[in-house]
């Protein structure tokens, strides 16, 4: 670690964990009495935790819970296999049967003016099948889902959509993003804006955009980006009334992303103060979807409060996206020093401010002035703010900074040098994604060096960190996300070195894609940057499939 005063510690040993829960549904609670159940009774590779989550029932909740109890009431609560697969075969609809196949409304096999600078024809054809994917993803949510919710865990939305693939049967808050971006390179306009009432409707009932559409991501967000895709669909169809709809949506998800937990006061050596943003879920529990390997990761802790605050950080860990990472451990091998509620990360805090640069945009073409100028004002504050907490002059990077454990989020904590994390993560460079950093070309510059000579510039893109820890956002995975934003940052910039290292690691980063693509068929979530063509593993569940299309080519 970079800072020796930080010691390994567990952060859970003192204060209480006092932060908000959301309740669950007793759908979830049940569902992960049998998820337990199918831990002890499958082997560890044949099993997919969220799969039991996700089962819909067939009958009503409590006669599904008695005839369970009949078939656990073994000496030691033991179920054999035989009468687990019965039961599960009798009295649940497989996972994914809830949410139904729909023709995209807007699809066309090869749309007018569809990539116009891809060529190479062996590129094109590629792309064309990439394209012919939002076939197979298109989804709506079944009627049985909206006449009965107390049946699923899947949570109802009003119109057809996109969902990731394979396991992730559901919408998800910041992929959409890069979903948005593919549909508008595939001109499937209609889609991309679907997805966006889609998200507004989730933050219209829950005041928050949900990690997912899930009854069990009620407790969370994601990174926040719904007004990224906003201004992205706006800016190709120029639709004011979609702007006019969002732009309500948009202030009261700003608002709960600067309430009290998601918000921390930073006092700079110059004597001002700067509120920046954290994750932190309403949850302190094992998370559904993961719970019985959550519930493993928790039993080194003895006491109660120690296990709840260590849920709270796995859950806040999902929040960012990120999970997991060695980013977020004081010790980076020590699982269980997760403190993902103790950093101010970098990303979190370009989001927002790129989300009060989008509002104030948005104010203007609606003419309320008054909201531009704040927003804007508030944008140069935030900018202030990444000069005084998060660059480190030396590194030529943005850096996470590290709050100061069991600190309140009204008291201002006095900002110190010691507490940025000077590991290098590709998170460091996302700030280069935002114009008011990206139009800055001696900057630019600056940073770019430094990502050259960061490490993480490898064959196949740019790694997700330097550490080899085997959890999904770490070396030598690669993600689409990162990969565009800094390739995006930089292209979007004046210096020419920039755009050469821009376009350097997007064709790194397509021809990995399609050497892989040739080999297996299919895009997928993750790759390993180190070996051109093959796909990243790691972390909590196996690769998944068909994932983020990417959109360089466009
Ligand atoms: O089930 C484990 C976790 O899965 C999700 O996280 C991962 O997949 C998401 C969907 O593609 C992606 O947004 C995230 O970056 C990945 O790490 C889910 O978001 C987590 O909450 C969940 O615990």
């Amino acid at each position: 670690m970079a800072a020796a005063n930080h010691s390994p510690s567990s952060p859970y040993s003192c204060a209480k964990d006092s932060g908000p829960v959301i309740p669950t549904t007793s759908l979830v609670t049940f569902l992960e009495r049998v998820q337990e159940t199918a831990f002890q009774t499958y082997e560890r590779s044949k099993f997919d935790h969220k799969d039991f989550i996700d089962l819909s029932l067939k009958f009503d909740l409590s006669t599904t819970v008695k005839a369970f109890d009949e078939i656990s009431k073994t000496e030691n609560g033991s179920v054999s296999t035989k009468d687990f697969e019965e039961f599960i075969g009798k009295w649940f609809k497989s996972a994914g049967e809830d949410l139904v196949y729909v023709e995209p409304m807007d699809f066309e096999t090869e749309p007018y003016g569809f990539l116009p600078k891809v060529e190479n024809p062996e590129v094109r054809a590629w792309a064309l099948e990439v394209h012919g994917l939002w076939k197979k993803l298109s989804r709506e949510v079944s009627s049985s889902v909206h006449d009965h919710p107390e049946l699923h865990t899947l949570l109802p939305l009003p119109v057809p959509g996109m969902i990731p693939g394979s396991r992730f049967r559901e919408v998800y808050y910041w992929d959409s993003y890069w979903v948005i971006r593919g549909l508008l390179a595939s001109k499937m306009h209609e889609t991309a804006k679907a997805i966006v009432t889609n998200l507004i409707s989730l933050l219209d009932t829950y005041g928050y955009v949900l990690n997912g559409a899930r009854a069990y991501y009620t407790n969370r967000s994601q990174p926040p980006l719904l007004s990224a895709m906003v201004y992205e669909i706006y800016n190709r169809t120029g639709d004011v009334d979609l702007v006019k709809k969002a732009l309500p949506a948009l202030l009261k998800e700003y608002q709960f992303w600067n309430s009290e937990i998601h918000t921390m006061i930073i006092h700079d050596a110059e004597n001002c103060n700067h509120s920046l943003n954290r994750y932190y879920a309403m949850w302190n529990k094992p998370r559904p979807e993961a719970s019985a390997i959550d519930k493993r990761f928790a039993s080194k802790f003895l006491n109660v409060n120690e296990k709840q605050k260590f849920y709270r950080e796995l859950a806040s860990t999902a929040e960012s996206g990120w999970d997991f990472s060695t980013r977020w451990m004081r010790n980076p091998s020590e699982f269980t020093s997760l403190s993902t509620t103790t950093i101010l990360p970098v990303d979190l805090n370009a989001f927002m401010l790129r989300m009060e640069l989008d509002i104030a945009f948005f104010a203007k073409i609606v003419g309320d002035d008054a909201i531009a100028e704040d927003f804007l004002t508030a944008s140069h504050t935030r900018k202030k703010a990444f000069n005084s907490v998060f660059w480190n002059e030396n590194m030529g990077q943005w850096v996470d900074y590290w709050l100061n454990y069991g600190a309140e989020p009204k008291e201002p904590q006095t900002w110190e040098a010691q507490n940025q994390n000077q590991n290098v993560f590709a998170s460091n460079f996302v700030p280069l994604w935002i114009d008011l950093f990206n139009s800055d070309t001696p900057l630019v510059e600056k940073v770019t060096r430094s990502l050259q000579s960061s490490g993480l510039l490898c064959a196949a893109g740019i790694a997700t960190s330097l550490t080899n820890s085997g959890h999904q956002w770490d070396f030598p995975n690669g993600w689409a996300p990162i990969q565009h934003m800094i390739v995006e940052g930089l292209w979007r910039s004046a210096s020419t070195e920039a755009r050469k290292v821009a376009r350097d690691i997007a064709e790194r980063w397509i021809r990995a894609n399609h050497v892989a693509y040739k080999k297996t068929g299919t895009m997928h979530e993750k790759y390993n940057v180190e070996k051109c063509g093959e796909y990243g593993a790691g972390g909590i569940y196996r690769p998944q499939v068909p994932f983020h299309l990417h959109i360089f080519l466009a």
